[in-house]
């Protein structure tokens, strides 16, 4: 019997459309490393321009995106990175900054809404005159939407406060922009409008955007040509990337308009949750396409044994913690798919709450 499958393990899970797959089989393809792919050229076109960046590079994954923008800014020895201490670069990234980079990392405490209290990176900057001791900060990172804190929203106004910082210290900013463009609908701003202060962003193709490969970094024209020889060294130059660079060209044209509908369906499915006994989620800072929802304090009922119990339903989540799991939508969740998770819960919620009154029962 073919089980029903509502994936909500991450953005990261779609498939690529059959457009996708036509206009990849068809692509225009030459070697990307001897010279351009035209499609990828178009493709870094497009995004520079709605990144309101000078160039753009496609690179493999967003790792490798931030990878290569932190060692482009920290490009001498002894750097320092501002970042937050649950993003992405810090937390699953392995350390690439510092094993491959030779970038010190200088963590700073995520705000639940994802922003880092500007005193606190400002005070954080090694003053020039201790260089005998300290490394030395040379950039500043900042990540939009911000995956830990459940996909919120970082304004245009609070990036350029910190890109006023970083300038005010001679200091570059970087934008993990995995699912920036959640965040350009999501509060009404055009991309563009929100990296204004950024020197370089990394975009993911692969989350939201559902191309099933890859990412663009965006910068200055000095900056990307920095980006493409390191790209290179880092063992990311490819050759027919057209055929890759075809189906994020759909991906643009095809799921933008969608994550609109993806917040949506996240809302309805966040509200009907919160409506259930034994589990808590905090719908008012639900911004984009993440939820995180929480067992009840004292509930035996374990993140994975009901992610075990979920995926018996064809429902797949990932737990976060042992009493907290996430659930990420995208296009290819239907209205229908979050109705039917709503109904899977609450009959695995209510047969919980009973066996617990059975067993309070039993021990009288
Ligand atoms: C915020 C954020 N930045 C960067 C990445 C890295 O992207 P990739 O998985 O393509 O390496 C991810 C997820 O994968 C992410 O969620
Ligand atoms: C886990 C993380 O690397 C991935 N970006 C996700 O959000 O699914």
């Amino acid at each position: 019997m073919v089980m029903r499958i509502v994936d909500l393990r991450s953005d990261t899970v779609t498939r690529p459309t059959d457009a996708m797959r036509e206009a990849m089989a068809s692509a225009e393809v030459d070697d990307d490393v001897l010279g351009y792919d035209p499609t990828a050229r178009g493709l870094e076109e497009e995004m520079a321009k709605m990144m309101g960046k000078e160039a753009a590079l496609f690179v493999p994954s967003g790792t490798m995106g931030n990878l290569i923008c932190v060692m482009v800014h920290c490009d001498v020895r002894g750097s320092e990175v501002i970042l937050g201490d649950t993003c992405h670069i810090h937390v699953y990234e392995n350390g690439g900054i510092s094993t491959i980079g030779g970038v010190h990392p200088k963590t700073i405490k995520n705000e639940e809404d994802g922003t880092m209290d500007l005193v606190a990176i400002e005070a954080a900057i090694r003053d020039p005159k201790g260089s005998t001791f300290y490394p030395s900060t040379r950039l500043i990172c900042l990540e939009n939407t911000h995956a830990n804190s459940g996909g919120r929203c970082l304004s245009a106004e609070y990036t350029d406060r910190v890109g006023e910082i970083a300038k005010r210290h001679g200091l570059k900013l970087h934008v993990d922009g995995a699912r920036i463009f959640n965040a350009s609908v999501a509060l009404g701003v055009p991309v563009h409008r929100l990296v204004k202060a950024a020197d370089s962003v990394s975009v993911c193709l692969s989350k939201g955007l559902g191309a099933p490969i890859g990412s663009v970094i965006v910068g200055s024209q000095s900056f990307i040509e920095k980006a493409k020889t390191l790209r290179k060294t880092l063992g990311g130059g490819m050759r027919q990337i057209g055929v890759l660079c075809a189906a994020a060209l759909v991906a643009l044209q095809e799921n933008l308009p969608k994550l609109q509908s993806d917040h949506k369906k996240t809302k309805l499915l966040a509200e009907g949750l919160n409506k259930m006994k034994g589990i808590r989620v905090n719908v008012a800072a639900m911004e984009t396409n993440m939820i995180f929802m929480d067992m009840e304090d004292g509930s035996r009922l374990t993140a994975e044994k009901l992610r075990k119990s979920l995926t018996e339903h064809g429902i797949l989540v990932i737990p976060e913690s042992s009493s907290r799991i996430r659930m990420v939508m995208h296009h290819q969740i239907t209205t229908s798919d979050v109705h039917y998770t709503l109904s899977c819960l609450q009959v695995r919620l209510l047969i919980s709450f009973l066996s617990i009154r059975s067993t309070f029962f039993t021990d009288i």
